[in-house]
């Protein structure tokens, strides 16, 4: 299965002046188009991960490939050579997303979607050629392969991106694998007891008329008294689950918390799947898998950013797709939504901290971070809040969080806010990424708006620089109002209230590059906030993708 292309190699530098937007914390190949994460998953010491990769060139082609890289930290991944090519009947248009599932005995394998040569979407098995081989080099398609063909009245590439499976107490495994018909929506889910076998269930996991085709879906379990994770198939009443799915027609991943019955094969969701629900990232974020990591008992989750710039870009870049930095997610105190936090090996790269207690930021006023790598950083930034009273009365029902970031934008004063972080900033603030927060009341009750302005982040026009936005569901009289930032080059990823609200964006700053770009605290609202802490590392560069003795990551 493996095929002989070879993903390449990275080169050492961080980001050479040619290359000011390759990033340094974040996965991302060599060279050439990435999306989907796909299999992640954790097996005798070594994370594995793969992604859809087009080894040939830095845009989209259906013909992908599923590169592989190997990890013994989930900071720096060593690359191997392809795991699946599309060279069988069953994949030779292209292998898909699919997911890794461990058998018992500790027997890893993978369902991935294959474009057959039809141009069917089928979903096919495989399995490592070699348990001891400890990076499992070498994948072989099963030989009776499709194991799920297309089902009846589903057209030909509307069903694909196999979950990872899990098993329920009657010994049989499910999986559900995204599609869609007349524009529902739909989850079908498959059941088999020797993972060869499968036979589709009467009714879809889950379905829902007008959204479009789902793709990448996840279904996990939560626990509703822990942050811990748990294994996929772990099912009691101490557990909630998710399901998440990607709506092809507006890119994005939305999520659902509810509760599953094996028994009735049923999820009955707490929250509704409108465009207004729930979602993992309100920015540039898609496509997304989490896997059980035992090594910590945690769920981690991974997703597939874009580029915000043109095909004309990623031709000169010779590159196309980050991955986000992976996260910790689980269900929050209140079972109404997720949180998610960076997986906290990020300190293995934090270098020259610099803290801050307790700083007055009077309306109007910013605050140069320095002793950093601001192109290279984490910062985490509590503001505290007093005279709330006196926030601007605003009836936010209604309101669409995007919109409302983008038309009061970072440039726009206000009572409480704006007030946040200018990343990615020139000297002369020309070139700014601003993420920031603004508190409105309405009948004795506040709401905080998390954005993320991308409008001035460049000089250069040709880029998708939306301005995005979403509420946090925190309440400013008694929590302080928190905002975490990676700033990585050309990715900036925030985490507003703790990890409730969380959003990503690309940008590509022709000024704020390398050691030129600089980092303020800001409040251009007209009342003072107190910034009762911040915290602010440099992140060295992490060892991604770059060749070398596998034994040592
Ligand atoms: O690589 C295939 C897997 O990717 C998914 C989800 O990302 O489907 C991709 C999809 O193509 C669109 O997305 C491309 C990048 O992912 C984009 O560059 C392309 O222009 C888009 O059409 O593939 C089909 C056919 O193009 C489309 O319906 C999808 O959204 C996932 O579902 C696949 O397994």
């Amino acid at each position: 299965m493996a095929g002989s292309h070879h993903v390449g190699s990275e080169s050492s530098l961080a980001s050479p002046s040619d290359q000011p937007h390759r990033t340094a914390f974040h996965f991302q190949p060599p060279k050439n188009w990435m999306n989907d994460p796909n299999g992640p998953m954790y097996y005798n010491g070594v994370y594995h991960f793969f992604y859809q990769h087009n080894p040939f060139g830095p845009l989209f082609n259906p013909q992908m490939y599923w590169a592989h890289s190997v990890s013994r930290d989930l900071i720096n991944w060593t690359p191997l050579n392809h795991a699946f090519a599309p060279t069988q009947p069953f994949d030779i248009n292209g292998c898909w997303s699919g997911s890794a599932t461990i058998l018992p005995g500790n027997k890893p394998v993978i369902l991935y979607t294959g474009l057959d040569s039809e141009h069917h979407q089928v979903q096919n098995l495989a399995v490592p050629k070699d348990l001891s081989d400890p990076y499992l080099q070498e994948w072989v398609g099963y030989t009776g392969n499709p194991v799920i063909n297309l089902p009846d009245g589903i057209q030909h590439d509307d069903f694909r991106d196999p979950t990872t499976a899990w098993l329920a107490n009657d010994g049989k495994w499910r999986v559900i694998i995204g599609s869609q018909k007349d524009k529902k929506g739909i989850a079908f889910l498959y059941r088999s007891e020797d993972f060869v076998n499968w036979s589709m269930h009467e009714s879809p996991l889950y379905e829902v008329a007008g959204t479009g085709i789902w793709e990448c879906p996840d279904f996990f379990p939560v626990c509703v008294d822990s942050n811990n994770g748990v294994d996929t198939s772990v099912m009691n009443s101490r557990v909630k689950h998710v399901l998440k799915v990607g709506l092809y027609d507006y890119t994005r991943d939305y999520y659902l918390i509810g509760s599953y019955t094996p028994e009735k094969e049923s999820f009955v969701p707490q929250n509704e799947l409108t465009l207004d629900a729930l979602r993992y990232d309100y920015g540039k974020y898609y496509a997304s898998k989490s896997f059980f990591d035992p090594v910590k008992n945690r769920r981690i989750l991974m997703g597939w950013v874009n580029e915000s710039d043109s095909e004309t870009d990623c031709i000169a870049k010779g590159w196309s797709g980050l991955q986000s930095f992976p996260r910790s997610i689980w269900l929050d105190q209140n079972q109404k939504q997720l949180v998610q936090w960076p997986i906290e090996e990020i300190k293995m790269l934090h270098e020259n901290e610099v803290s801050i207690q307790n700083m007055n930021l009077e309306g109007g006023s910013i605050h140069e971070i320095v002793g950093i790598t601001a192109s290279q950083a984490d910062v985490k930034i509590s503001f505290k809040l007093t005279n709330l009273e006196k926030a601007e009365e605003l009836d936010m029902s209604g309101i669409d969080p995007q919109v409302f970031c983008s038309e009061m934008d970072a440039s726009k004063k206000g009572k409480f806010g704006p007030f946040g972080l200018l990343a990615l900033a020139s000297h002369d603030l020309f070139e700014q990424t601003a993420i920031f927060f603004r508190v409105f009341q309405n009948n004795g009750r506040y709401t905080v708006l998390m954005c993320s302005d991308q409008s001035r982040s460049s000089t250069r026009n040709g880029l998708d620089k939306t301005t995005y936005g979403a509420f946090v569901d925190i309440d400013p009289q008694q929590d302080e109002i928190s905002l975490r930032t990676l700033i990585d080059h050309s990715i900036v990823e925030s985490f507003g209230g703790g990890g409730k609200t969380c959003i990503t964006a690309r940008v590509y700053p022709t000024l704020a590059i390398g050691d030129d770009a600089r980092l303020f605290a800001f409040n251009y609202g007209t009342e003072s906030v107190l910034i009762s802490e911040l915290s602010a590392w440099s992140v060295k560069k992490a060892r991604i993708n770059i060749e070398e003795t596998i034994g040592c990551t």
